[in-house]
């Protein structure tokens, strides 16, 4: 599903208005009357009337009015509070908001401290408040009496529906700025925008729905958009032709485990089988492994030469020849670390052309010397610990920037990144970027990332691109999760629950 930043969504709005000539007080009509409309609904539902509607200076305040006009229509009590002076709304703003108070709607400045008193009343004795102080305009952080009003709103405890964007939060990155509005429900114009899709902004913008206000759909592709929100829609899984043998779906090579992470291993090799992958290997130390072949039934395993319970440097042409023979590899579960498998690791890399997953263990014995990675065939999948380690950047600094520390990073490796977080973020060498819609705090589990491993290696070992590997790896393992959840809940859920649930997270694509 498109994403727009708030520059992207500018530059459709200018088409849109500019060159195909449509007039965009009728763009702003459908913004504020779908609004409306979600209001009404939330109204009926909860058999409510009355609406406060808080409005800025810019155009979305502008919705606010209509809003407010659409309402008032509709026989629902509603006023309207201006977090500036009146004389300061200009253009489509302007005609809606004369319109409004040549309709007799009750209209309010708030624009100095006592008035606060009076605007704090009204919140109370009202049932549902439109926040339209700021849209895709905001700039820099909120500040003075702005900042009261919004801390006020959520201190109320009422439904809040906010137009396009919860006031105070960025658009494209998801931070908030200063202060933002909480909302119950976003209705957000036309196109969903990053900042709607990712911590803290998701946790602000409650539930998002996304109205059809008039912009040609088309145009999103004009502008060249590179956000994308991953849904079902999108991880349609092909159907298997009758005439195939398990060669069709690919070998993969997993080289993971040592003594103390056995379990890694197995995950990973057993979620790749559950995901699809046609024959599966497992490489791990030795003498662990008749402890991982129990239960491992459709996966062939392989001791490699190891020192106490942890593969060897000396395991390098043993897995090589391996390689030979497989068609993807995934290096990583459960591995530990230390300077030999660092080695090991880095020479495997460096000698192989074919698609290679990295986590884990892998990923740190790469650390300051990820140029071994560059325009390679590998799809990275980090957590925030692991990308501060991978980048030098403290784990806030990615939090906070998930976007451009993700893209900063493709830029200059062009590999695929899948950075792992409450949003799962994928980043591809084109610089798209997508937004994971599935999984659940039930998968903030020990041996989660381990089955997503080898789930985007089954993909891969299926014939998917690294992109298409990532994106179907991390949604059906999020969906995984969530069949998960419906069992056993989030407190309990374990990453077996997620690996066992990964055939019926499929079916769903089917
Ligand atoms: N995208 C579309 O096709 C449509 C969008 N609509 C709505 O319009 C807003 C965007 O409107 P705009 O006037 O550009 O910006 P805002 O209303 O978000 O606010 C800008 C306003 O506020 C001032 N300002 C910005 N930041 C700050 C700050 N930190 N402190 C103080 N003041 C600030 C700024 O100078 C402006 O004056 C979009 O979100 C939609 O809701 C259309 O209605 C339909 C088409
Ligand atoms: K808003």
């Amino acid at each position: 599903m498109i994403v727009l930043t708030s520059k992207q969504m500018r530059e459709v709005e200018k088409i849109a208005i500019e060159k195909i000539g449509i007039p965009s007080i009728g763009l702003m009509e459908n913004a504020g009357r779908e609004t409306a409309l979600e209001v009404k609904k939330i109204l009926e539902e909860e058999n409510l009337n009355s609406v406060i509607v808080i409005s800025g200076k810019g155009n979305n305040g502008g919705d606010g009015y209509v809003v407010a006009r659409n309402l008032h229509n509709w026989g629902v009590d509603v006023k309207v509070f201006l977090t500036t002076s009146l004389g300061a709304i200009s253009g489509d703003a302007k005609v809606n908001l004369d319109a409004i108070l040549n309709m007799g709607i009750y209209v309010a400045e708030i624009t100095q401290r006592e008035h606060l008193k009076f605007l704090e009343k009204t919140i109370k004795d009202s049932d549902v408040i439109v926040d339209a102080i700021y849209g895709i305009g905001l700039k820099g952080e909120i500040s003075g009496i702005t900042k009261e009003i919004i801390e006020m709103i959520n201190q109320a405890n009422k439904i809040v529906v906010s137009v396009d964007i919860p006031s105070g939060l960025n658009a494209d990155t998801g931070k908030v700025e200063g202060c933002a509005v909480r909302a119950t429900k976003t209705v957000t114009m036309q196109f969903l925008k990053p900042g709607l899709l990712v911590y803290p902004g998701a946790d602000y913008a409650g539930e998002v729905r996304v109205a059809e206000i008039g912009i040609p759909y088309r145009l999103a592709a004009e502008v060249g958009y590179n956000y994308n929100l991953v849904t079902s829609e999108d991880v349609k899984l092909p159907k298997r032709h009758g005439n195939t043998h398990k060669g069709d779906y690919g070998k993969a090579l997993i080289i993971a485990g040592s003594k103390n992470m056995t379990g890694a291993a197995y995950l990973c090799a057993k979620s790749a089988i559950k995901a699809g992958c046609g024959l599966v290997k497992l490489a791990v130390p030795q003498s662990v492994q008749s402890v991982i072949q129990g239960g491992l039934y459709e996966v062939i395993t392989y001791g490699l030469e190891e020192q106490n319970g942890i593969l060897s440097h000396n395991a390098l042409s043993s897995v090589l020849e391996l390689i030979e023979e497989s068609d993807v590899i995934a290096i990583g579960p459960g591995l530990t670390h230390d300077r030999d498998i660092s080695q090991l690791v880095y020479d495997i890399v460096k000698n192989t052309d074919k698609p290679v997953v990295l986590d884990a263990d892998a990923l740190n014995a790469l650390v300051g010397r990820l140029e071994v990675i560059q325009g390679k065939k590998i799809i990275l999948t980090p957590h925030y610990g692991e990308m501060s380690r991978l980048t030098g950047l403290e784990i806030d600094e990615i939090k906070n920037n998930l976007f451009e520390v993700a893209k900063t990073f493709i830029d200059r490796y062009k590999v695929t990144l899948v950075l792992k977080g409450a949003k799962t973020v994928i980043a591809t060498k084109e610089g798209s970027i997508y937004i994971n819609s599935t999984g659940n705090p039930g998968m903030a589990t020990a041996g989660s990332g381990d089955v997503l491993t080898g789930m985007i290696t089954a993909f891969l070992a299926q014939g998917f691109s690294e992109e298409k590997a990532a994106i179907y790896g991390v949604f059906y393992h999020g969906k995984a999760g969530d069949i998960a959840k419906e069992y056993v809940g989030e407190y309990g859920m374990t990453a077996m629950d997620i690996l066992e649930n990964i055939p019926e997270a499929l079916k769903c694509g089917l």
